[in-house]
């Protein structure tokens, strides 16, 4: 065995698919955002009053949308504008990002946002009420205006406390009605059903001024990993059809969960794939391999297959054999049925009419084993195409031939 110094200097000088990994991971803060112009708009048009009349009234604002839907990037970049724009303004304002799973007390916030600001208050010793006063006493005597972004908002008003607290944060002027407003609020939620037990006297500041964010597309999410692909690898790592393929495994209209978090961290493992075998690009079994990494749900589908009967076995040991042969991650239902019927020589079974194969492909679809989507443009007639994430080929492969011998 080679030294140990070795064997980790190789792996470390070894080339890699990444020219910079960091511009893939959910912390990186891109500078452009693909289908998030409206939701931008929206909250400029929301603090539009803050620049014609700073201090007038105070902002609250609630941003809603599921897992990845770019929430938090969005608050992020907005805020950075904000500021910069407010400072050619000649008004000082500053943007705080307080991640509510990190802060779990109404004190404990407060006592980040003044961190942030560069503010010291007391740590202990002080109610929220107390320290809420001391922030804003602070920023009057700094001439100085805050944009406070509360992320996972809704885990912190689902906390008994949060409830009272809340009111404490959405209603912090109701004391200083002649003073000027400085702090300003931007909540960041994944539903708004969780916020339905806060009480109205606090909720209606906030719940009418939603900006929607829905989950993306297909074709969203190819424009957001191809800006991002870009930038983080090395130019011919990644083709558009293997884009293409994230973006359907995880485009909402596809089927999948809309989340852009969950497409880049598929593009992530997909590139560590690659370069833990020291290859130079990335392959589509790589992304399949990823999506099992990063939806672990699927690798309790790979243990379902046993409960598919011989029929369907040999049905999806087709699709199987198709994609590996085609390379592509969609083939024609045609081409499955062509080495389906081979395959039901080979295992002693009567083939199926098109009709009923059609129905027990409908039936892997719905079982999560397949996925399916019309043809389009581009083939010949109308056809259906079938591809599978659930895992690379050549492991549900070995699997299934291996489940058909034993039986
Ligand atoms: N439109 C977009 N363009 C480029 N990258 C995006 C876009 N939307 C989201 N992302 C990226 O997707 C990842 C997740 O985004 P973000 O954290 O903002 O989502 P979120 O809605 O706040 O999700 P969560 O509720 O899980 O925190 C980040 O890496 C972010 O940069």
């Amino acid at each position: 065995m080679p030294s140990v110094e070795k064997i980790i200097e190789d792996e470390i000088s070894s080339p890699s698919v990444f020219k910079e990994k960091h511009k893939l991971y959910p912390e990186y803060t891109p500078s452009s955002l693909p289908h998030r112009e409206k939701q931008l708009k929206q909250l400029a048009q929301l603090f539009k009053s803050f620049f014609s009349s700073p201090g007038e009234e105070m902002q609250r604002v609630m941003l809603v949308g599921s897992f990845g839907t770019g929430k938090t990037v969005t608050s992020k970049l907005f805020g950075a504008s904000a500021s910069s724009l407010a400072s050619r303004n000649g008004i000082r304002l500053k943007y705080v990002h307080v991640n509510c799973y990190k802060s779990r007390t109404l004190p404990q916030i407060i006592y980040n946002i003044s961190l942030d600001l560069g503010i010291t208050l007391p740590q202990r010793g002080l109610s929220a009420q107390e320290l809420m006063r001391g922030l804003i006493e602070e920023l009057e005597r700094r001439n100085t205006y805050a944009i406070v972004a509360l992320d996972e908002f809704d885990y912190f008003a689902l906390m008994s406390s949060g409830l009272n607290s809340i009111y404490v944060l959405v209603r912090a002027y109701d004391e200083y009605v002649n003073k000027k407003k400085r702090l300003h609020f931007i909540f960041i939620s994944r539903s708004i059903s969780t916020l339905e037990n806060i009480d109205p006297s606090s909720s209606t500041y906030f719940l009418k001024n939603i900006v929607e964010f829905s989950p993306y597309t297909y074709s969203e999410l190819y424009d957001i990993l191809k800006e991002r692909a870009d930038e983080a690898l090395y130019p011919g790592v990644i083709s558009d059809d293997e884009l293409k393929y994230i973006s359907m495994i995880e485009g909402y209209d596809k089927g999948g969960s809309g989340s852009a978090r969950t497409a880049l961290e598929i593009l992530v493992r997909a590139g560590e794939s690659a370069d833990s075998e020291k290859r130079s690009s990335i392959t589509l079994d790589d992304i399949r391999k990823a999506h099992v990494i990063v939806k672990p749900e699927l690798a309790m589908l790979q243990d379902q297959v046993s409960a598919l009967d011989r029929h369907e076995l040999v049905l999806y040991l087709s699709v199987i054999k198709a994609l590996k042969g085609s390379g592509s991650g969609f083939v024609r239902i045609g081409d499955v049925e062509k080495i389906y019927r081979v395959l039901c020589e080979a295992y002693n079974l009567q083939p199926r009419r098109h009709t009923q194969v059609y129905t027990h492909i409908l039936e892997l679809r719905s079982m999560g084993f397949i996925q399916t989507k019309s043809s389009g443009k581009g083939f010949r007639g109308k056809s259906t195409l079938i591809g599978i994430s659930a895992a690379p080929l050549y492991v549900l492969e070995s699997k299934v031939e291996e489940l058909l011998k034993r039986e």
